[in-house]
């Protein structure tokens, strides 16, 4: 089977062909990943890279036996390493290499979202090659992605790429663990990404990488929501970029859906956390679901949570359990206490102002799949 052809790709490589006996960087896996890049930018095709490994690069200069390591030390390990990730690759290549280091509240942020898309796109018309990673050695736990197969993911639908490749140390996606089960079959194309395929994913078998099989698949769910191909694909053996360069195939290929989300609401569902809950009475769900309305202060039952003016939060039935809507608030909760349950004219009356009785616009309301 061919592979559909594409414009602009991410390339993720994972920590176990960094770095993949954690000592430090070897060129031993990246040199054919690197060929490729080369050989796709010749054809015409775009290419950022997103390099894992900055703490199992880093990891050799540290005396330290404890385990696990302190996640202070891990910092410090990634400040180091990923200078030499960005020299490893740089030694590869006669174009430049420019190094884009993000955390989540990058990407959570709508205008600095726009501002990492500006600074790749210009990095890209000029030749460049980005290479993107965690800031590992800033983030903090609620500023971390965790994973690079998400970051890079959410990179790809940032960059508005067409294609999305995770090279690991595995051919693609078994149907049952292959490490642990001899006759694992691979999966050379999945269609549709559900529960099923989930159930399949185990837990991270290398002893350098954090992702295992799950984040290759939550991360492949994003870029195909957003219509994005995705390949996972084994970065160990110099044949897979062989058969890629021939639009072959040679690994799991999770094919990108028809009716992609639009950037904002991809952003919306994918990348902003909900800060807190509204809970809208039955006419409410009806005219959100049926007619695809603004959420209003009084379609609101109750709160939940203690969220500010600008957060995202979930907007789910007051009868029931479930999540209609995720949406961006235009009021804190603080703020929601008093005006809900009240109509615009009521709000005058009580306040002697009219405040905009629409609490989630229309265009920020993100509909969640019926249960
Ligand atoms: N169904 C499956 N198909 C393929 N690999 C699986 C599956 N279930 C679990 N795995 C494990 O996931 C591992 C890949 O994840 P990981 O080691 O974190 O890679 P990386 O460092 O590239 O992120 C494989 O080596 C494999 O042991
Ligand atoms: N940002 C981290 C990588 C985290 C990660 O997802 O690693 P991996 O599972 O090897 O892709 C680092 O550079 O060490």
């Amino acid at each position: 089977m061919k592979i559909p052809s594409w414009r602009r790709a991410v390339i993720k490589v994972g920590s176990a062909l960094i770095a993949p006996d954690g000592k430090g960087c070897s060129s031993k896996y990246l040199l054919a990943i690197a060929r490729f890049i080369i050989e796709c930018r010749e054809r015409g095709q775009e290419v950022v890279l997103v390099s894992s490994g900055s703490v199992a690069a880093g990891r050799h200069h540290f005396n330290i036996d404890q385990k696990p390591i302190p996640v202070i030390v891990k910092k410090a390990m990634a400040a180091v390493g990923q200078n030499h990730i960005m020299e490893s690759w740089s030694r590869f290549f006669d174009f430049p290499c420019a190094q884009v280091l993000m955390t989540h509240d990058d990407l959570r942020d709508r205008e600095r979202y726009v501002s990492v898309r500006n600074t790749i796109n210009a990095l890209l018309e000029h030749g460049i090659l980005p290479i993107a990673n965690e800031n590992d050695a800033l983030a903090t736990d609620d500023l971390k992605v965790g994973d690079n197969d998400n970051l890079a993911a959410m990179v790809a639908t940032v960059v508005d790429a067409d294609a999305y490749f995770i090279c690991s140390d595995i051919n693609g996606v078994y149907d049952k663990d292959p490490n642990k089960n001899k006759d694992a079959k691979l999966l050379p194309l999945i269609e549709e990404i559900d529960e099923s395929i989930y159930a399949l994913a185990g837990g991270s078998a290398s002893a350098v990488g954090t992702g295992g099989m799950r984040t290759k698949i939550e991360a492949a769910e994003k870029a195909t929501t957003h219509g994005i191909d995705t390949y996972i694909v084994n970065g160990r053996k110099g044949a897979t970029f062989e058969t890629l360069l021939r639009n072959e195939n040679p690994g799991t290929l999770l094919r990108a859906k028809e009716n992609p989300l639009s950037n904002k609401k991809h952003w919306l569902r994918h990348t902003l956390v909900a800060q807190g809950e509204l809970l809208i009475d039955a006419a409410a769900v009806e005219n959100i679901r049926a007619k695809g309305s603004s959420l209003l202060s009084s379609d609101i039952v109750d709160i939940q949570g203690n969220f500010d003016r600008g957060d995202a939060v979930l907007v789910r039935s007051a009868e029931g359990t479930e999540t209609i809507a995720k949406g961006i608030c235009r009021y804190s909760a603080h703020e929601l206490l008093h005006i809900k349950g009240q109509t615009g004219s009521e709000i005058a009356e009580t306040y002697g102002y009219s405040p905009i009785s629409e609490v989630i616009h229309r265009d920020d309301l993100m509909m969640m799949e019926k249960s």
